[in-house]
């Protein structure tokens, strides 16, 4: 069996508030390179979804997809069974997106700009003042929230995109580098937030770079390289596939130097993004891509 192969199991059924990905692409170029790669992935509801890769491996562009901004060459997305691109606002009425460029209205105050998207999400007026204040005061808004926007700080905007992605209850929430300009308060309430949703059968879904964090963090972690899913698991599975246990070789390597046994998520992601990706071509490959399955 592929060492790196995951153990997702193959998407067929729809699952409430998950997010499956079949046979996804996406150039930029008219089909001459592709940023994602025939991607086949499914992101189950109760955990915590770390999407790891280095700058430009395509996970940005992945999550835009999800999100259904940025239409997909090939291939289907469906979020809680629902497929972005035919049903693109039933679709997103199940997202919570914080996306990592965000454009805000500078103009606005930081409750107009939550009640616009209320509006938008359709919340309830009485709903919407409860969710403002409690998710307000949980990531630390204070009084900031009648200030404009454009005396925020990076950090304080960063909060006020959490609140709003947060005021439709969205049975999925995808996150683009969330923790990035936190300070440590607001990155340990946003940490709190994505257990307590991944708990109550929410679906996480996040990138980040920071390795630490995603170790501890998140119950899945799946390494995306060069627009290829090429490893996913627990990070406690990727590291026993990849560390030298008791002076054994790793069972899923072999061939590679085993890692140390003090090693941790963060070497495991380097020994496997140093090398190039499986499948160097420029083409996506026909049929259904397994993370790692072509190693
Ligand atoms: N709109 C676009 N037009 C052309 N190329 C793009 C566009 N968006 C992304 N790309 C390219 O696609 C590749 C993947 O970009 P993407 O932003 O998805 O990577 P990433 O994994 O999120 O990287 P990072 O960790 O740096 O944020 C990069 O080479 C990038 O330059």
């Amino acid at each position: 069996m592929d060492p790196t192969a995951t153990t997702a199991a193959t998407p067929t059924a729809a699952t409430p508030g998950g997010i499956e990905l079949e046979h996804v692409g996406k150039s930029f170029d008219g089909g001459n390179t592709w940023v994602v790669r025939d991607l086949t992935w499914r992101v189950e509801p109760g955990r915590i979804t770390g999407l790891l890769g280095p700058n430009g491996a395509g996970k940005t562009t992945t999550l835009r997809m999800i999100a259904g901004i940025l239409p997909p060459d090939r291939g289907t997305i469906r979020v809680g069974g629902v497929d972005v691109t035919r049903q693109p606002l039933d679709a997103k009425r199940r997202i919570g997106l914080v996306p990592d460029a965000p454009a805000l209205y500078d103009r606005m105050t930081g409750a107009e700009f939550l009640r616009f998207l209320a509006d938008v999400y359709g919340v309830p007026t009485a709903h919407r003042t409860r969710r403002m204040e409690e998710l307000g005061r949980r990531l630390g808004i204070g009084d900031w929230v009648h200030s404009p926007i454009a005396r925020y700080s990076l950090g304080l905007r960063q909060r006020l995109l959490l609140v709003g992605s947060l005021l439709h209850d969205p049975p999925v929430w995808i996150l683009d580098e969330p923790i990035v300009g936190l300070d440590p308060e607001a990155a340990r309430a946003l940490k709190d937030l994505m257990v307590e949703r991944s708990r109550r059968g929410g679906t996480v879904l996040m990138t980040t770079h920071l390795l630490e964090v995603a170790e501890r963090l998140c119950d899945v972690v799946a390494i995306m390289h060069r627009g290829r899913l090429i490893a996913e698991g627990s990070p406690a599975d990727l590291r026993r596939r990849f560390v030298r246990e008791g002076g054994e070789e790793p069972a899923a390597r072999p061939a590679a130097a085993g890692l140390p046994a003090d090693a941790g998520l963060e070497d495991v992601f380097l020994l496997l993004t140093r090398e190039p990706a499986p499948g160097g071509t420029d083409e996506p490959g026909p049929g259904r891509h397994a993370p790692g399955g072509s190693r």
